[in-house]
C-alpha cells in the first residue's frame, strides 16, 4: 500500500518518511514511532487528539490513517512538500547576506493568519498544542502552512506538567507555578516567540554552556528546582560543562521592550547606520518577507507580539486581538505606500510614539516610519 519510502527527518521520538500511497494515489507522510521510545499512553494521546482535530481545517496537518506493528506505531499524515518552516528559513538564510538579504516569496501576514486560525480551531475543540515552534509548522507547495506534531497536545485547560514542549518556546509559567498553567494561553506565547523566529531568523532565547559548578545568573536554571528549565548536564563529552537553558530569559522578563530592541531591532539599525552590532546577541536577519519591507511594520509587529502574545502575564495574551492589530499594521502599510493614512492608524501610531520598544532610543519611531526595510538593510532592489 505504501511504497517508495524516503526518509524526511528523524526527530527525538520518530522518523518521518515520504511514501507513495497506492490507494489514495498521492504522497503521504509516515510518522514511525518506535515502541521503545514512546509509551502507549503517549501515542494514544496523539492519536486521540488527531482524531478529534479531524480533516476539516486547511491549516492543520491531518491524520489519514493509523496502525501499528510489533515494533512501531505509525501515523499516516498529509504530506507537506516544502518541509517545516525552520528548515525552510535555514535554506533561505544561506542565500542571503547582511547587505543582500534573500526575499521570501511568501506573505508573512497570511502565515500569521493561518497559524492563529489553526490554533483557534483547536482551542475551540478544547485542545492546546503546547509545542508551537517553526519546526512544527509545515509548508505546502502552495505556500500555505499546516500545524503539525500534536504529540504534546492536551485537552486539559489547566496543567501541572512542567516538563513539556520546547524550552526556548515555552511560556514562563510552564516551568513551574503553584496552581498549574493555562494550556491555551501557553500557545499564544509559543506563537509570539515563533513569530520572532520567522521575522529575524533566530529565537530570542538561547542556551549556553556554563561550567558544571557555575551559577546560571540570568536564566531560571539555578533557582528553580522543579522545572525542566533547570540547568541540565550537557550530553557533550566535556564533563566540566553543563547547558544552561534560556540564559537570557530573565532579561526579557525584566524588560521585554528593551530586550527586543537590543536583540533584534538594534542590529538592523546598526547595519543601516554602518555601525558594528554586538554579535553575541541578535543579528540582522538575512532575508525579508515579500510583504514586510517597512521598518515601521517591524517595530509594530514586535510591539504587538510583546503586548499580546509573549506577554509575561498569561491573562494578557489574546491571539484574536493580536490578529486585529497585525491586520491594522498591514492595512496601514498599504495605505501608507499609496500615500494615504487612515485615521484609526493615526491613533495606533500615537500609541507607539509614546511606547518604548526602543529602550530610551525612541528616535526609531515616526521619523523612520516611511523608510523601506530594504533601504534600511541595504538591499538593492
Ligand atoms: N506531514 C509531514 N510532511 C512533511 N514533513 C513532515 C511531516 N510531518 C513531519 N515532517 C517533518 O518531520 C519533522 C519531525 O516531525 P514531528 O515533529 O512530527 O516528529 P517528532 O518526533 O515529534 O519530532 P521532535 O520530537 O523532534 O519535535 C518535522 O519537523 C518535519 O520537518
Amino acid at each position: 500500500m505504501y511504497s517508495n519510502l524516503e526518509q524526511i527527518q528523524s526527530g527525538s521520538f520518530s522518523t518521518v518518511y515520504k511514501a507513495w500511497c497506492s490507494t489514495l494515489k498521492k504522497y503521504v507522510a509516515l510518522k514511525v514511532i518506535p515502541k521503545q521510545k514512546y509509551t502507549e499512553t503517549g501515542i494514544m494521546n496523539e492519536f486521540k487528539i488527531m482524531k478529534l482535530l479531524g480533516k476539516k481545517h486547511p491549516n492543520i496537518c491531518s491524520m489519514i490513517d493509523y496502525y501499528e506493528d510489533d515494533n512501531n506505531y505509525i501515523l499516516v499524515l498529509e504530506y507537506c512538500e516544502c518541509g517545516d518552516l525552520y528548515d525552510f528559513l535555514s535554506i533561505v538564510k544561506r542565500q542571503g547576506s547582511v547587505g543582500h538579504p534573500a526575499l521570501i516569496q511568501l506573505d508573512f501576514i497570511k502565515i500569521i493568519h493561518q497559524i492563529i486560525s489553526a490554533l483557534t480551531y483547536a482551542h475551540n475543540l478544547g485542545i492546546a498544542h503546547r509545542d508551537v515552534k517553526p519546526e512544527n509548522i509545515l509548508l505546502t507547495k502552495e505556500g500555505n502552512i499546516k500545524l503539525a506534531d500534536w504529540g504534546h497536545a492536551t485537552l486539559d485547560r489547566v496543567s501541572k506538567d512542567f516538563n513539556i514542549g520546547t524550552d526556548n518556546y515555552r511560556a514562563p509559567e510552564t516551568f513551574g507555578c503553584l496552581n498549574g498553567y493555562d494550556t491555551i494561553k501557553c500557545d499564544a506565547w509559543g506563537v509570539g516567540v515563533t513569530l520572532f523566529y520567522l521575522m529575524f531568523g533566530q529565537c530570542p532565547f538561547r542556551n549556553a554552556e556554563i561550567p558544571a559548578n557555575g551559577m546560571d545568573l540570568y536564566g531560571f536554571g539555578s533557582s528553580s528546582s522543579s522545572s525542566s528549565l533547570s540547568s541540565s548536564s550537557s550530553s557533550s563529552s566535556n564533563s566540566h560543562k553543563k547547558v544552561a537553558k534560556c540564559v537570557n530569559f530573565q532579561q526579557y522578563l525584566v524588560d521585554p521592550y528593551g530586550f527586543i530592541y537590543r536583540y533584534f531591532l538594534e542590529p538592523i539599525v546598526c547595519v543601516h547606520q554602518g555601525r558594528p552590532y554586538n554579535s553575541n546577541e541578535g543579528k540582522p536577519s538575512f532575508y525579508v518577507w515579500q510583504d514586510m519591507v517597512n521598518i515601521y511594520q517591524i517595530f509594530y509587529v514586535c510591539r504587538i507580539i510583546v503586548d499580546n502574545l509573549a506577554t509575561i502575564d498569561a491573562d494578557d495574551r489574546f491571539m484574536s486581538s493580536s490578529l486585529i492589530l497585525f491586520d491594522k499594521v498591514w492595512n496601514y502599510n498599504n495605505n501608507f505606500n499609496q500615500g494615504g493614512v487612515d485615521h484609526e492608524m493615526k491613533d495606533f501610531n500615537g500609541v507607539t510614539e509614546n511606547a518604548t520598544l526602543s529602550n530610551g532610543k525612541s528616535n526609531m519611531t515616526n521619523n523612520n516610519n516611511n523608510l523601506e526595510r530594504k533601504q534600511i538593510i541595504g538591499k538593492s532592489s
